[in-house]
């Protein structure tokens, strides 16, 4: 059968791909497909592999109610009308667990990277400011033994909790809409309230997905109940952060400083006044680009499509979260 990928995908989803007899069309351009163009290799296809573009939203869907399957190359599925893809019979699938320590890693990375101004001393030094060192300038803040407050512990929550324990000895916060048990057990993760999160972290991590409750959830009243010294990061999706309120936030020292791997929108224009803040770290959501978890996710979406075309379950199905 015919599967259409939105882009190059890793080696190891397309051979597993082939060695199951499909043929797979990927999309080399580096531009973004058009509408019409998406519409055609769609009504084509017998499966879609879905590795970045425009939101599939029903008017594509649509197009792909012959389908059994779009796997998502991705965990986060808030790019797709699932809703709409139910009630057409399609199946969503995505590729969670592979990519958590990959993406906690980057979260990690922005958090050292926020407390010690690592991207803007690397600017500095770029445009020949290393100039006279004195004992106080360029300090940062030390994270060792601080509170480290995850909104969102799930999979990847739970690795960037983990990695900050072992590392640095930080406490562990979290606030969720269920308990997290395992989190508690191993990583004595003290549960809290919303507020309290707020109050008690010195780096408020953001793991949860974009969805209507979270969208906007950090805007500028969430950010005054934070320390003045809290590091914000968000390695999750852009949504969930009122950008202009995070501008104002750290301009007026509301908060210390932020590290973002997602931005609303993406890609974030290079004039983005964050862009100039010595306390702000900004990648161009890079969270799980690696090539070992890039192949193992392409492993995970191939299956998931092989599964549905052979008429087996799916591994990973997302169909049932669209009420969230
Ligand atoms: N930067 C990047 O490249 C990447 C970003 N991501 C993003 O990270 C997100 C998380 O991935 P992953 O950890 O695998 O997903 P999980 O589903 O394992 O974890 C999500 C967590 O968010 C919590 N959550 C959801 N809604 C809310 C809410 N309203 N309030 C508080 N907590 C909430 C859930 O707990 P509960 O249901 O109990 O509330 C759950 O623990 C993805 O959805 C994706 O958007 C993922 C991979 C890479
Ligand atoms: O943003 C990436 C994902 O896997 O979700």
């Amino acid at each position: 059968m015919k599967v259409f990928a939105t882009r190059v995908i890793p080696a190891a989803g397309l051979e597993l791909l082939e060695k199951a007899g499909h043929t797979v069309i990927q999309w080399a351009e580096p531009r973004e497909l058009t509408t019409d163009e998406r519409i055609n290799f769609c009504k084509e296809s017998d499966a879609l592999l879905f590795a970045g573009g425009n939101k599939i939203d029903r008017p594509l869907l649509e197009h792909c109610r012959h389908m059994k399957v779009i796997g998502l190359l991705s965990v986060g599925y808030d790019n797709v009308d699932l809703k709409a893809a139910t009630e057409l019979g399609i199946q969503i699938t995505n590729t969670p667990g592979v990519l958590s320590n990959a993406t906690a890693d980057t979260a990690f990375l922005l958090m050292l990277s926020v407390a010690r101004k690592a991207f803007y001393q690397h600017k500095r030094i770029l445009k020949g400011e290393w100039g006279f060192s004195t004992p106080t300038a360029n300090l940062g803040i030390d994270v060792e033994g601080k509170t480290l407050g995850i909104w969102g512990l799930g999979n990847i929550g739970y690795v960037m909790a983990q990695r900050c324990k072992a590392a640095f000895g930080m406490n562990i916060i979290y606030h969720n809409r269920n308990r997290n048990e395992d989190a508690e057990i191993n990583l004595q993760a003290r549960y809290v309230s919303f507020e309290e999160l707020l109050q008690q972290s010195d780096v408020l991590s953001v793991h949860a997905s974009l969805t209507h409750e979270t969208t906007n959830k950090f805007n500028m009243e969430v950010f005054r109940q934070m320390k003045p010294t809290a590091i914000f990061i968000n390695a999750a999706r852009g949504g969930i952060h009122n950008e202009t309120d995070l501008i104002a936030a750290i301009e007026d020292g509301v908060i210390w400083g932020a590290g973002l791997d997602v931005t609303n929108p993406e890609p974030m224009q290079p004039d983005n006044p964050l862009l100039q803040m010595p306390t702000v770290a900004v990648l161009p959501h890079i969270g799980s680009a690696t090539l070992e978890t890039r192949n193992a996710m392409a492993r995970v979406a191939a299956e998931n499509i092989i599964a549905a075309l052979a008429g087996r379950p799916v591994l990973n199905p997302v169909n049932h979260l669209y009420a969230l």
